[in-house]
């Protein structure tokens, strides 16, 4: 398949990550976009409702239902939550490859998911053979997987900083904690209270401190990683900027005889879209504002037995479109880096 356009559908253009798929698909060497979804606005064209789009993206939204994505190689499902598993089954059955972005298939347990999302899975028959696309931990079974889930924006970023930690049993696995902040573009396009101007900037809170639907995801992952249960405790917040996640991570060391800092570059040092950076930097979203870097760096306080990892995506492309297509990649045979080797936005 590496020599020919694959044929590609976002399911919800509207939305941010919707659009930031077209964004980087219309750069994107080896994929054609051939249908954009729309329920709202089908019949216009895509770049009459975005204009960083006119000159690239040539397709008018469409109806989901019009059959359209069934001639699709892959398709991208840019919905919120309990979209996707409506439509996944017949697409598989068609032969299409799915990527959902929405967290329709990142948990295993069906009741786990039930609980968090507040909704019956409509095929928890597909659960297990869905992949996690966290290319890090899962590279190889994404490869070959019909169907991959894409990690959640705060996910990504907690993951990466601790999995290396994880992975080599020096940290106590049973007391880690989170702490991660965002930008406003993570809860979406659509009109919310929380997300006007006069709400969010100059401003910055917690919120669901007392349990956010992400805990089970980055649990799961964390306790594939450990090969043990994971105790953690994860608190996101909301900055007043527009993209980025930082998170700080906290951790017991349990093992000093490890030098942490080749610990991390050697777990990442194949890793396009991990950079290590020495250790005491401190990462700012800045430096990946618009790529699929996430950048890490690691620290000790004097007297301390606590390891403390800062990790820096933009949540949209590394927290969700960019890492969609690092996925497309792996599982369409392109170089993993294609359409996604460019540096940050500054300033
Ligand atoms: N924003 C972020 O940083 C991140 C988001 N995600 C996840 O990605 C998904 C999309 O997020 P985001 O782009 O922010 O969301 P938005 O709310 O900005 O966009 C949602 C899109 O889905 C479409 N849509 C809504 N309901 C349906 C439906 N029933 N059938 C078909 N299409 C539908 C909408 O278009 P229309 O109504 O016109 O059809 C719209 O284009 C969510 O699940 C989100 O949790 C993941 C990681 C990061
Ligand atoms: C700032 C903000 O509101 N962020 C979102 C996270 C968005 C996301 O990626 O979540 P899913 O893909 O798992 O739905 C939130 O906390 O709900």
């Amino acid at each position: 398949m590496s020599d020919k356009k694959a044929s590609i559908g976002v399911v919800g253009g509207t939305g941010y990550t919707g659009v930031e798929l077209l964004r980087l698909l219309a750069i994107h060497p080896n994929a054609e976009v051939v249908a954009v979804t729309s329920r709202s606005e089908k019949g216009k064209k895509v770049s009459d409702l975005f204009a960083n789009l006119r000159g690239h993206v040539d397709v008018e939204f469409s109806d989901p239902d019009d059959g359209a994505l069934k001639n699709c190689d892959l398709v991208f499902f840019a919905t919120p939550n309990g979209v996707a598993m409506q439509s996944v089954p017949e697409l598989l059955a068609a032969g299409v490859r799915v990527i959902d972005l929405a967290a329709d298939f990142r948990i295993k347990d069906e009741k786990v998911w039930s609980t968090w999302y507040g909704q019956q899975h409509a095929c928890p028959e597909l659960l297990d053979r869905a992949v996690y696309g966290l290319p890090e931990l899962n590279r190889e079974l994404i490869a070959s997987s019909p169907l991959v889930a894409n990690p959640g924006c705060y996910p990504t970023a907690v993951q990466i900083g601790l999995l290396p930690l994880l992975e080599a049993g020096v940290v106590d696995a049973r007391r880690i904690i989170a702490d991660a902040k965002s930008g406003v573009s993570g809860a979406g396009r659509q009109a919310k209270v929380d997300s006007l101007f006069a709400e969010a900037a100059e401003s910055f809170k917690a919120y669901g401190a007392s349990g956010h639907r992400h805990l089970p995801e980055i649990k799961q992952g964390l306790t594939q990683a450990a090969g043990e249960a994971v105790g953690l405790t994860f608190v996101p917040h909301l900055v007043p900027m527009v993209r980025g996640i930082e998170a700080t991570l906290y951790a017991d060391l349990v093992s000093h005889d490890q030098d942490l800092q080749s610990l991390f570059e050697k777990r990442y040092q194949n890793e396009p879209f991990v950079d290590v950076l020495p250790a005491g930097e401190h990462p700012a979203t800045r430096s990946v504002k618009g790529s699929n870097m996430c950048r890490l760096a690691l620290h000790r306080q004097p007297d301390s037995n606590v390891v403390i990892v800062t990790s820096v995506i933009d949540n949209l492309v590394k927290g969700a479109a960019g890492q969609a297509i690092q996925n497309m990649n792996i599982m369409l045979g392109y170089a993993e880096t294609a359409g996604l080797n460019f540096p940050a936005v500054l300033p």
